[in-house]
């Protein structure tokens, strides 16, 4: 549904974004991850005709996005990062002026703002001005002229940032039912590591303009020989069973300080198991801790920093 190739885009001498390439099929949700200034923003803006790249092509359902960017246009809802509403209009007003933008009129029009704010779970409220919202309320009008033409490609970058839990939910939800009522392919923005790890199927990480990991965070993870971790304390051991730790299936790498055990396990262990076969060495376990390998640590691993700073 969207393929990038080869995307550079140059700001005079300094490269925002440097030979991007990622394809997003359909009905897939694909994360784009990245610190401040990463360049993620300028890959939207790219493939949202706000920017024109400085090299390299955009596709589109297989349409060429310089050659042909009115088709491409009317495939795609983008929602941005800062709010574009008119305040002093209701959310009914606004997704009926942004729906005629799209070439959208009379009882088509008409049908489509209500089909948006049921999607929106607004339509009680339609009515109302939208300075009168609150920030999420807002957001979800946001989102929703990006639905006004019921688009194939939905671009969404950072739609969640500094809003109630509720209405965070609600746009998650929503993004996912559009991928599976509909087919949607989504292009995601974001620094929450964990939306992104619970919506996307895959990911692209952006760092100083440049894609640094591009696949699944299982193929991510395998790719890096990412490992989880397993701790766990014990109140007796003696030496060789803490040797023999070693040889449990799936262990990589073990460490023992005082009564604390560190297991580096293969990520998709089964840790009940290992945590029997530690027993079963003859380890007396008093508590145990098991954590996954997410997003966060790969691009820690990646970039030698934290997503957030
Ligand atoms: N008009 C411009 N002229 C020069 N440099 C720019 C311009 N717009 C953006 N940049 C630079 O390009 C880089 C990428 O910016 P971009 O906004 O794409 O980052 P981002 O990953 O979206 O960050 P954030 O998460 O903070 O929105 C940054 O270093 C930014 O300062």
């Amino acid at each position: 549904m969207l393929r990038l190739k080869n995307i550079t885009k140059k700001y005079k001498d300094f490269t925002a974004v440097e030979d991007v390439s990622f394809e997003v099929g359909k009905g897939e949700i694909f994360g784009l991850l990245g610190p401040n200034g990463a360049g993620k923003s300028t890959i939207v803006s790219m493939i949202g005709t706000i920017l024109q790249p400085t090299k390299g092509e955009i596709f589109i359902d297989g349409i060429s996005l310089s050659e042909n960017p009115h088709d491409c246009k009317t495939r795609m809802g983008i929602v941005p990062q800062e709010l574009a509403l008119y305040q002093s209009l209701t959310a009914r007003d606004n997704l009926e002026f942004f729906g005629s933008l799209y070439g959208l009129y009379g009882n088509r029009l008409k049908q489509r703002v209500s089909e948006v704010l049921d999607i929106l779970k607004l339509t009680g409220k339609g009515n109302q001005e939208v300075s009168e919202y609150s920030g999420g309320m807002k957001r979800r009008v946001n989102f929703g002229i990006a639905l006004m033409n019921s688009p194939k490609l939905l671009i969404l970058d950072e739609p969640t940032v500094g809003i109630d839990p509720q209405s965070r939910s609600h746009i998650l939800d929503t993004i996912r039912r559009l991928k599976e009522e509909k087919g949607v392919a989504v292009v995601y923005t974001s620094h929450y590591m964990e939306e992104v790890e619970c919506l996307c199927e895959r990911v692209g990480i952006v760092d100083h303009g440049n894609l640094i990991a591009l696949g699944s965070k299982d193929g991510l993870k395998q790719e890096l020989d990412a490992c989880d971790t397993l701790t766990a304390s014990f109140s007796k051991a003696n030496p060789d069973a803490l040797k023999r730790l070693e040889t449990i299936r799936g262990v990589k790498r073990t460490s023992v300080e005082k009564d604390m055990i560190t297991l580096l396990v293969s990520p998709g262990s089964n840790v009940l198991d290992i945590v029997e076969d530690m027993k079963n060495t003859g380890i007396r376990l008093t508590s145990f801790q098991y954590e996954e390998i997410n997003l966060e640590s790969i691009f820690l691993q990646l970039t030698g920093k934290s997503l957030r700073n």
